[in-house]
């Protein structure tokens, strides 16, 4: 089995505060994992930290076998950050996924049609054929997320992480996001997904990883552990239990 990312001991500082304490994270190719926990649990900063964005001070990261100092084949890799961490608004669908496409070109040479392909052929995955003209601002936040899975597509990258996806999203739209990463991951993609519930994903999840206080306290299967939303029993999996009281806790955002 192909490693994608192997994490281990891995630590990271953030100014003067330890965030992540000693964490492991192996996924090899073809998983979908999901990264859950608590607000300020360390989520978004592990991501981060595999994908080099913030230094980590202890432990190794390896990526397709590539200690993390020397990875330089980052179009393998699409990132889907949190929506609020969107900086895009005014580019149009288009402008976005074809950024996929920069990584692989050579520096300063024009877009070609290969290039125009593969943003058709990546819009056309994601079921976004004709909104490649429309700024990124006048999208839904579905149609946002998938305009991003695109920009990643149009890479050919082979691992998707995605930070939140469903945060903002209506049940429906949730729904058929969740749609597009199974056949995404049947296709072969390997998909890290740091979540607030399970939702829609659940039926795809082989794994969850549970932060706590930047440590990991689960790390496997979620099969046959009572749904969250009919329990308040401590004594489900890890990986539901600690997310309970987040879990019945009225969000805003899903009014949307
Ligand atoms: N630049 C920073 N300097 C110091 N502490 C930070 C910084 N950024 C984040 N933190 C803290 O690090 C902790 C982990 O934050 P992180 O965003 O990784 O958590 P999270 O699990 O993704 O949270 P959420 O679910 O709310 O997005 C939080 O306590 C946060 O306040």
């Amino acid at each position: 089995m192909t490693t994608v990312i192997e994490a281990r001991d891995v630590s990271t500082w953030l100014g003067d505060v330890q965030i992540l304490h000693s964490v492991d994270l192996h996924i090899t190719a073809g998983e979908v994992v999901a990264l859950l926990g608590g607000n300020g649990s360390g989520k978004t900063t592990l991501l981060r930290t595999l994908l080099n964005l913030v230094p980590h001070q202890e432990g190794t990261v390896e990526l397709f076998g590539t200690p993390l100092e020397k990875f330089r084949a980052w179009t393998r890799i699409g990132y889907v950050p949190q929506r609020g961490r969107l900086q895009v608004q005014n580019a149009t669908v288009d402008e976005v996924v074809m950024l996929g496409r920069l990584s692989r070109r050579r520096p300063f040479t024009p877009h070609g049609r290969a290039d125009r392909e593969a943003v058709a052929a990546a819009l056309a995955r994601v079921n976004l054929t004709g909104f490649g003209s429309r700024a990124m601002a006048h999208l839904s936040g579905g149609q946002q997320q998938r305009a991003l899975i695109a920009r990643a597509l149009a890479a050919h990258a082979d691992l998707l992480v995605l930070d939140e996806p469903f945060s903002a999203l209506d049940v429906r739209t949730q729904a058929s996001l969740a749609r597009l990463l199974a056949h995404l991951n049947a296709e072969g993609l390997t998909i890290l997904v740091v979540l607030h519930e399970l939702g829609p994903m659940e039926p795809l999840l082989e794994r969850s990883v549970v932060l706590q206080a930047g440590s990991v306290v689960h790390d496997g299967p979620l099969a046959g552990a009572p749904s969250p939303e009919h329990t308040h029993h401590h004594e489900a999996a890890p990986g539901r239990a600690l997310l309970e009281p987040e879990l019945h806790a009225p969000s805003a955002e899903q009014e949307d």
